[in-house]
């Protein structure tokens, strides 16, 4: 259980991060673990896998990849040879995140025209392959990275695009607006899709895709199909991770009665969204409930 109980912490701290790797990294946990588990009968290997795929999702509660991945993963169990499934769904899925973001990233990048300046927010894995690709395509483009207070994931996002020698400028997030007017384009990842082609993200970005519809900017969110939220079809809600308040500020003495919030994530309702960037292709928001139908069908259809 010590590789599970590790994964757990890492993804609970942030130290793993981003709905994508914190996916593969479950996923890569319990191959890891059952494989140390596989002397065990068929009962008693299915009891502990769903235990330790109990606790991995309970890391972070509003990245939808996670219990996606795990669910992936664990329907191993209803196979012939359950143990060798569950190590052979992993490895799977791993294999298929990989390639999804770089499916993205050739279809995001049909957005974005030679000479664009495109913003983005947070450290998303998938937008930045987009933006990768469309450099790599020989366009020539230019980034501004939000900061993303209070965890300032903005600086891995501008440090990943410095790396590969793209024109990047990073501003403060409540700079959106004021920059706007030099953007051609937003392109944002995603922690989960509703249903209803909702996107929920990181903290701010509802603001900037206001910011940008008031702009009339195109906003996309690039999205894996296991972002896709299975059960937001038939009403749930996604909780929003509220972390602690020490992540923005700490004051000393008679000021620790100041209230803090800290909500990492926030709803950009479907009609500020022009279009989601998946694996299989470009959809419309409102294209959300075809995929969930279409990819997690035999999620529901299990209950
Ligand atoms: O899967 P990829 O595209 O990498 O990331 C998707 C999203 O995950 C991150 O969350 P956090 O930093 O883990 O809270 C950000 O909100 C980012 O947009």
């Amino acid at each position: 259980m010590d590789i599970i109980k590790e994964t757990y912490e890492k993804i609970k701290n942030m130290e793993v991060r981003g709905a994508g790797r914190i996916a593969r990294a479950a996923a890569n946990a319990l191959k890891e673990y059952a494989e140390t588990i596989m002397h065990l009968d068929d009962e008693e290997f299915k009891k502990k896998i769903l235990e330790a795929g109990e606790l991995l999702r309970s890391a972070r509660p509003t990245a939808v990849s996670l219990p996606n991945a795990v669910k992936y993963v664990l329907n191993g169990l209803k196979d012939e040879n359950p143990k060798e499934s569950v190590i052979k769904k992993a490895e799977e899925f791993i294999i298929s995140s990989k390639n999804a973001t770089k499916n993205i990233g050739k279809i995001g990048a049909k957005r974005i025209r030679d000479g664009y300046t495109i913003l983005t927010h947070c450290n998303s894995e998938a937008a930045i392959e987009v933006i990768k690709t469309a450099y790599h395509e020989g366009k020539d483009i230019k980034v501004f990275c939000t900061e993303t207070r209070p965890r300032n994931q903005g600086y891995l996002t501008a440090k990943a695009l410095c790396d590969e020698g793209i024109d990047v400028t990073l501003i403060v997030d409540s700079a959106v607006r004021y920059f706007i007017k030099e953007v051609d384009i937003v392109v944002v990842g995603a922690d989960a899709i509703t249903a209803n082609g909702c996107l929920v993200n990181k903290i701010g970005t509802s603001q900037i895709a206001l910011i940008a519809h008031e702009a009339r900017i195109p906003f996309l969110t690039a999205a894996e199909t296991y972002k896709f939220h299975p059960k937001t079809i038939v009403g749930e809600l996604i909780e929003i991770e509220e972390r602690n308040p020490e992540e923005v500020v700490e004051f000393e003495g008679k000021y620790k009665k100041i209230k803090i919030r800290n909500p990492a994530f926030d709803v950009t309702p479907s009609q500020y969204i022009d279009a989601i960037i998946t694996e299989i292709g470009l959809i419309p928001p409102q294209g959300a409930w075809y995929i969930i139908e279409k990819y997690f069908g035999w999620i529901e259809h299990e209950q």
